[in-house]
């Protein structure tokens, strides 16, 4: 233990000497077990190895259980590296509960001999990250946050979340939620930006950031948005889970459908008063085309199965390219938006969540305004979803059809009357569920490919 009481420095920082060791000596691990995490992107290709960012220790690991904080560049083939947000507990025993968390004990280094663990499921190593948000200052290359000089009350419980997620999260007394982003990039981040341009514009039903996390290690651009606390809606359910209930029980979904429709138009407007909005000329709309084009193209290469529909999609594309007519308007979106994305609270409200945007697209362009209706595809596309495993067409064509009479009704301005843009941002949004199933859950892939079949083969593009 001596010699791990040796890693901290004044600052909780690493000595710069001491994290390329640490790091070494950690690589065996991680190699296993980040592939099997399911916030890591880059499952399927070899790890080339790893380079420290920053590494910090939030508790000392000399007095376990430790704490640390690493964000490391995982080195892939083919690809800039990617840079990963790790926590790790560090104890001499672990305890049975937590063998599901356990990464694994380095043989050299500074953790010589040490259980190595995910922190997440700690309760104590929970509690520690709220503590640290609540006292707000910089640690090392970390930087926490609370702006206003928010009142955040102690817990008594911390939970990590038991859902399928893109990055993990840890929930508070069911009073706060802690989002804890995996792969961190420099940058302003759209999922800390759009709540609180709403909260401010005081738009009530997206939770509003209340803390956050950052990290600006040295000579490595802009700050990195680590993680964000915003209060936590109890007792909700999400629109995925209710959509399922409702088809397993022979209901019809319209109603939610339509709600959902007027929430999203009612954000949409609060976002567009709330930050810059702009318009697609020509040029910018044959930009569009082009970039929708060039992925259809990269997914095809990954996919085999997308090739065949790839030039009756393309000519899609082509049709949005040569449209005629006014500019679309642009604003800021959600990005992502799909029934996950909706929280129905205890008050019957819908909620909208996570405005990160689709995670494998840079930070850059998800920040730029966009036609509205894209937000309305992802919805679309995630009707048809639910209602895929059900075989239950007529359920998600009465859905999609709720959702824009719902959208339209606020903002006057109904998606379906504009086709071939809709049909665009439908088809962009399968082809990105097409990689992202064929990478993270092969056995849904045949959701989206069915939608890629009706669109290569329909005529009618809200059908
Ligand atoms: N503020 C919140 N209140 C209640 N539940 C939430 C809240 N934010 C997220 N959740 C739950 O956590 C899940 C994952 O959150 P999300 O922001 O979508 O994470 P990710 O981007 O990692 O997928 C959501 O589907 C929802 O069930
Ligand atoms: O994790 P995120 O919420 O950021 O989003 C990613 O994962 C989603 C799946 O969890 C994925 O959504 C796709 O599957 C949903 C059903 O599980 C469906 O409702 C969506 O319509 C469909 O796109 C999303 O695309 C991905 O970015």
């Amino acid at each position: 233990m001596a010699e791990t009481a040796a890693i901290r420095t004044g600052t909780g920082s690493l000595a710069p000497d001491i994290a390329p060791g640490l790091l070494r000596s950690l690589a065996p691990l991680l190699r296993g077990w980040l592939p099997r995490q399911r916030w890591f992107a880059g499952k399927g290709k070899a790890i080339d190895g790893f380079a420290p960012v920053a590494v910090t220790e939030l508790l000392p690991c000399s007095a376990p259980p430790g704490l640390l904080h690493l964000l490391v560049d995982v080195e892939q083939p083919g690809q800039p590296p990617d840079c990963y947000q790790l926590l790790l507990g560090v104890r001499r025993t672990l305890p049975s509960r937590l063998a599901g968390a356990f990464v694994g004990r380095p043989r050299t280094g500074p953790l010589s001999g040490l259980a190595v663990y995910d922190a997440l499921p700690d309760p104590p190593l929970a509690q520690a990250l709220l503590e640290r948000l609540r006292s707000p200052g910089t640690l090392g290359a970390l930087r926490f946050e609370k702006p206003g000089g928010a009142h955040i009350p102690d817990a008594r419980t911390a939970r990590p979340l038991d859902v399928e997620q893109s990055n993990s999260s840890l929930v508070y007394d069911d009073t706060y939620l802690l989002k804890l982003f995996r792969r961190v990039a420099p940058g302003v981040h759209p999922d800390l930006e759009l709540p609180l341009a709403l909260a401010r514009a005081g738009y009530p039903r997206v939770p509003a950031p209340v803390a956050w996390a950052t990290a600006r290690p040295r000579g490595r651009g802009e700050p990195r948005l680590l993680g964000l606390l915003q209060p936590y809606v109890a007792g909700a359910a999400d629109g995925w889970s209710l959509a399922q209930r409702a088809l397993a029980a022979g209901n019809g979904f319209t109603r939610e459908a339509g709600a959902l429709g007027r929430a999203t138009a009612e954000v949409h407007r609060a976002l567009a008063h709330a930050l810059p909005t702009g318009t697609l000329g020509r040029p910018r709309i044959e930009a569009l085309a082009a970039a929708m084009t060039a992925r259809l193209h990269t997914t095809a290469e990954a996919v085999p199965s997308l090739r065949p529909y790839a030039p009756a999609l393309a000519a899609g594309y082509a049709a949005l390219a040569a449209l005629d007519g006014a500019p679309a308007t642009a604003q800021r979106v959600h990005g992502d938006l799909h029934l996950g994305q909706c929280l129905c609270g205890p008050d019957g409200s819908w909620y909208l969540i996570d405005f990160e945007g689709e995670p494998a697209r840079p930070l850059a362009e998800r920040r730029r305004p966009q036609p509205a209706v894209r937000d309305v595809a992802g919805m679309l596309r995630s009707f048809d979803y639910a209602a895929h495993a059900h075989r239950a067409p007529a359920w998600a064509t009465a859905c999609r059809d709720a959702y824009c009479d719902g959208y339209a009704e606020v903002t006057g301005r109904d998606p379906r009357a504009e086709p071939t843009l809709l049909r665009a941002f439908e088809t962009d949004k399968a082809v990105y569920e097409v990689l992202y199933e064929a990478r993270h859950r092969p056995d849904w892939l045949p959701v989206p490919m069915s939608a890629v079949h009706r669109l290569a083969t329909s005529e009618d593009a809200t059908r």
